[in-house]
């Protein structure tokens, strides 16, 4: 398998491909992803809400973020790895915003950051990709403003704010980002908004008319015990597959049934013999 570029994902809308992404926050999963076939590997502020049990992303911090994705980094080969830019962390002064963009590429080791916002974040976004930073956009839902929309819901359900949409992703394709994320977006609009952009989108939420898919992990899993959105489809059971695993455990552990021979190590004869004649003079 190849390396993934954002060439490649370029490429791959050209030809018709369709782009497969999944949200990784650690070593193991990352490693795995990367031997499944994925092409795109987010480590996404979503950690906040499935790793960290917050119930928006707004809590998550640029350190976080670096921290998950060293280690996505270091079980990833081939796919594109992009990082979420965490709330706020966009909108400053855009020698910040560079150096925290920077921060995600040099300590964290991203090829690439996304970035919620439409055509008010233009600007910031070529400033960006002068500098060698690939951008993704994404826009529609965008949860970092949840508290400001209310809630998580589907964005662009009238002509006129799908109208805004698109002229926000091109006003992001001007700027110069590789990708766009479509986020909670009605089917038609999606696959419109697709139609007219030379990059690739990606849809969450978005219907199949969009270039590529992302998914979270866990809700992708099964791996969740609380909400899972009702645009998610789950691949695996592995909340179940893990309670019952636990539950195993306990009952086994509780019984004296592990650890077995298997799991045992033993002293050699002699040294054991020692040890008995030590207990028996009572040191
Ligand atoms: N586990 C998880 N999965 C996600 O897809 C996800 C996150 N977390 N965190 C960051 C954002 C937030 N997302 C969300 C969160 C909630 C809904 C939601 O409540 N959807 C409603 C439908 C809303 C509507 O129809 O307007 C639902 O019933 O599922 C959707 C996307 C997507 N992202
Ligand atoms: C849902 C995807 C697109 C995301 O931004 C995240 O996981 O944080
Ligand atoms: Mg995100």
């Amino acid at each position: 398998m190849k390396t993934i570029t954002v060439k490649t994902l370029l490429k791959m809308k050209e030809s018709g491909q369709r782009i497969a992404m999944m949200t990784a926050y650690d070593y193991p999963t990352a490693k795995l992803l990367d031997q499944a076939g994925l092409h795109v590997l987010l480590i996404g502020d979503s950690l906040g809400m499935v790793v960290q049990g917050n119930a928006t992303t707004v809590p998550v911090t640029l350190d976080d973020i670096v921290y998950h994705t060293r280690m996505v980094v270091r079980g990833a080969e081939h796919p594109l790895i992009v990082s979420d830019m965490p709330f706020l962390t966009t909108h400053g002064a855009h020698e910040d915003v560079l150096a925290k963009a920077g921060r995600l590429m040099q300590e964290g080791g991203a090829h690439a950051v996304k970035i919620e916002g439409g055509k008010e974040l233009a600007p910031v976004v070529a400033r960006l990709v002068a500098a060698g930073i690939p951008v993704m956009g994404h826009i529609g839902l965008m949860p970092q403003t949840v508290h400001a929309l209310g809630g998580f819901s589907v964005q662009g359900r009238t002509v006129e704010a799908a109208e805004r949409m698109l002229e926000d992703a091109r006003a992001l394709e001007a700027a110069g980002a590789f990708a766009i994320v479509l986020e909670m977006v009605p089917a038609e609009v999606a696959e419109w908004i697709s139609g007219s952009l030379r990059i690739p989108t990606i849809g969450i939420g978005a219907g199949a008319g969009c270039d590529g898919q992302v998914l979270v992990f866990h809700d992708a899993m099964g791996f969740t015990s609380g909400y899972i959105p009702k645009h998610n489809k789950a691949y695996a059971t592995l909340a179940d597959t893990i309670v019952s695993a636990a539950r195993n455990y306990v009952q086994e552990v509780t019984d004296g049934f592990f650890p077995s021979e298997a799991q045992t190590v033993h002293l050699k004869a002699e040294e054991l013999d020692k040890l008995n004649s030590s207990a028996a003079q009572g040191d």
